[in-house]
């Protein structure tokens, strides 16, 4: 038989490298690359982008648009790493562990969109609570989230190179910022759709002196509800719903053993690893909870959740190079 082609568009960038160094090793797909000199060329790019069966876009969201554009075989089914479809009709959304049914859906659809690395923290954590009623759809919801400087892509990295060498240190002057400050950042939008809440969630990201790993935190003010669920309640149906999966991993209930000498819970300690972590602590007390959501932002927050798509796309296993 065949082997399916995969074509990477973008592969040069923080993501497509990524994606290609999980795909490069395996026996089962065909990787077909674009010549270095042709990278932004656009009729080899639609060349390319024709002859495959998946199309992998790792671009920026407007260059993502012209791939798509470029795209004339039903026959092609494409997997969108950027913004630019994550909320648009007719895509589907790739988070496999959302929702059930979710997988189908994804293996059966041309169009696929990976979700962003904050939205991923924030749907693992908010989504079961939602859909089973546990939180009701009202709830004003915050997200503090701090993200790995790779998670701004080539250029973000290059300045955080550039600081190091300037300081001829492994640290900067910049070692902990948050941005997204006139609010509307551009993953908001995709968080209230797939969460399934009345109104948008408030979100201030920041971004750390570190290059890969991410926190995504919603504080919960339970004493703001006439019937607050506990900890132990909040803690279950998390758990319950994602029973079975292997990629998205509930740790035991305010569990200090996770955390690094009992008390921190870090950024990193899931990188290089597809996997997302939902924590949650809560006093009962005091009724306050809080969800945390620790992953790989190049992981399952872009290149790890990307192949796991592509194996649900092919119809192979899904853990497939993860
Ligand atoms: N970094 C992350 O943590 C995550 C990123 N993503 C998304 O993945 C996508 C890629 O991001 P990332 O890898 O970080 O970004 P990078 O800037 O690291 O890479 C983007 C790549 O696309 C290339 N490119 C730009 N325009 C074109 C074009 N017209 N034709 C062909 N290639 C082009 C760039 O080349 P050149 O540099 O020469 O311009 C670069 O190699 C973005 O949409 C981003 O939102 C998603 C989840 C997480
Ligand atoms: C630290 C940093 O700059 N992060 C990026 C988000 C990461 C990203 O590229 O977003 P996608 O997941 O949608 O692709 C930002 O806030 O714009």
């Amino acid at each position: 038989m065949n082997k399916p082609k995969i074509f990477i568009d973008g592969e040069a960038g923080t993501t497509g490298l990524q994606i290609y160094s999980r795909l490069n090793e395996r026996d089962d797909i065909e990787l077909v690359s674009i010549a270095a000199s042709k990278r932004k060329d656009a009729d080899e790019r639609a060349k390319l982008l024709n002859c495959v069966d998946v199309a992998i876009l790792c671009l920026p969201d407007d260059a993502a648009r012209e791939a798509v554009s470029l795209v004339n075989s039903s026959q092609v089914k494409i997997l969108d790493a950027s913004t630019a479809y994550r909320t648009a009709q007719g895509w589907v959304y790739g988070f496999p562990e959302m929702n059930p049914g979710q997988r189908d859906k994804i293996a059966n659809a041309q169009f696929v969109s990976n979700p962003g690395c904050y939205p991923t923290g924030f749907l693992a954590c908010v989504r079961p609570l939602i859909a089973q009623g546990i939180l009701p759809t009202s709830f004003p919801v915050t997200i503090n989230a701090v993200s790995g400087y790779s998670g701004g892509g080539k250029s973000l990295i290059q300045k955080y190179d550039s600081f190091h060498e300037q300081q001829k240190s492994a640290t900067s002057d910049y070692p902990f910022g948050i941005y997204g400050l006139q609010f509307g950042h551009k993953h908001v939008k995709e968080m209230h759709q797939h969460s399934g809440l009345a109104s948008p969630p408030l979100f201030i990201p920041a971004v750390g002196d570190f290059e890969q790993g991410m926190l995504v935190q919603i504080p919960l003010p339970l004493w703001t509800l006439d019937n607050p669920p506990s900890g132990e309640e909040i803690h279950q149906a998390i758990a319950q719903y994602y029973q079975g999966e292997k990629f998205v991993q509930v740790a035991p209930f305010n569990n200090p053993s996770l955390l690094r000498d009992g008390t921190f819970l870090d950024a990193t300690a899931v990188n290089g690893t597809n996997i997302v972590q939902v924590f949650v602590f809560a006093n009962d007390n005091t009724q306050e909870a809080l969800l945390v959501a620790r992953l790989d932002n190049l992981g399952k927050g872009a290149s790890g959740a990307a192949v796991q798509n592509l194996n649900i796309m092919l119809g192979l296993p899904e853990e497939l190079g993860l």
